[in-house]
């Protein structure tokens, strides 16, 4: 049994002379979701697209379920479900009516697994609506249903909560998750959005300008989002001198505004505020926060915005 889906190895793909992945090498383990995050042009599709037979790398390998050479791929590839960009679906269908004609099309036997499809994903209910009258969060639903037919183990989905309300963000994250847990889907999942990555993924990788720059668990990826005190006072580098002379510690930042963020003490904030307070500042704001996600994304990325 192979402990990982899917890896590449020092995976290329050049467009002319535009380099759209340089050398990536990933790996998703069995039983993970893993988030695949990257700015809108970071090359998430096309690595997508190469996993999934649509495009061909320049240079580099990958191996799915094993398998590395392209006969055994194309037969790997039978254990993926995906949907790649927006779900193509038969507007005049109804759900049903387009899983089984995604059926028929895919050659996958069986029509009585389409109501258990129906049921997975939250769609038993609809009846007979056609698919142009869905919500853009049921034709996500649908799309899905359609990637599960042929029960895949590893279900790849390229922005599946593009253009989805917080509603629809939610009920896709708990979608995935349970067919994660209670099917034992390994599930990549890309986002140019790590908040919407988050609370599901187990593991994530981050790609910036075709390069993966890091690859990391969910739980180390929450111990890097850093803690820190955030301090407002009417004078910052009276403050900032207080706190490195008399707390004796050099490691914060000081923002445009003046606020300043304090990276040490976290444990014993009323050390820092009484230093303060002694030195006659006028204390606007003093609490611990936590570094989110999203800004820690932007950080690795080195950058101030992630869109
Ligand atoms: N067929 C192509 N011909 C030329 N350039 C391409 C082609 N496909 C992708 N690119 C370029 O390769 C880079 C990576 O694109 P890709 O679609 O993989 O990014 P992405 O991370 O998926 O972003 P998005 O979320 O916008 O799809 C981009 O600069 C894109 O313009």
């Amino acid at each position: 049994m192979h402990e990982y889906v899917l890896q590449t190895n020092q995976l290329s793909k050049k467009f002319k002379s535009h380099t759209a992945l340089n050398k990536v090498s990933l790996s998703i383990r069995k039983g993970s979701i893993y988030g695949f995050i990257g700015q809108n042009g970071a090359g998430k599709s096309t690595l997508i697209r190469i996993v999934t037979g649509l495009a061909y790398p320049t240079e580099g390998t990958i191996e799915l379920f094993g398998a590395s050479e392209e006969k055994e791929l194309i037969q790997a590839r039978k254990r993926i479900g995906s949907i790649i960009e927006s779900p193509a679906l038969f507007p005049h269908m109804t759900a049903s009516e387009n899983l089984e004609a995604n059926r028929l099309l895919r050659g996958i036997p069986g029509k009585n697994c389409i109501p258990r499809m129906l049921e997975q994903v939250g769609l038993k209910e609809v009846g007979k609506k056609k698919a142009k009258n869905f919500s853009l969060g049921m034709k996500q639903r649908l799309g899905l249903a359609i990637a599960l037919l042929g029960n895949p183990e590893f279900l790849i989905l390229d922005e599946p909560t593009n253009g989805l309300d917080p509603i629809g963000v939610i009920e896709m994250r708990e979608l995935l998750k349970r067919l994660n847990r209670e099917l034992g889907i390994t599930i990549l999942i890309s986002s140019h959005i790590l908040s919407e990555l988050h609370l599901m993924a187990t593991h994530y990788g981050i790609i910036h300008h075709g390069q993966l720059l890091e690859q990391l668990t969910a739980k180390e990826m929450n111990e890097k989002c850093q803690q820190y005190v955030f301090i407002k006072v009417d004078n910052p580098d009276k403050a900032t001198a207080i706190i490195q002379n008399e707390l004796g510690t050099s490691d914060f930042e000081v923002m445009q505004d003046g606020a300043i963020k304090l990276y040490s003490h976290i444990e014993q904030p009323s050390k820092v505020s009484s230093a303060l307070f002694s030195a006659g500042l006028a204390v606007e704001k003093f609490m611990p926060m936590g570094e989110d996600l999203e800004s820690y994304f932007t950080k690795r990325i080195g950058g101030n915005s992630y869109v």
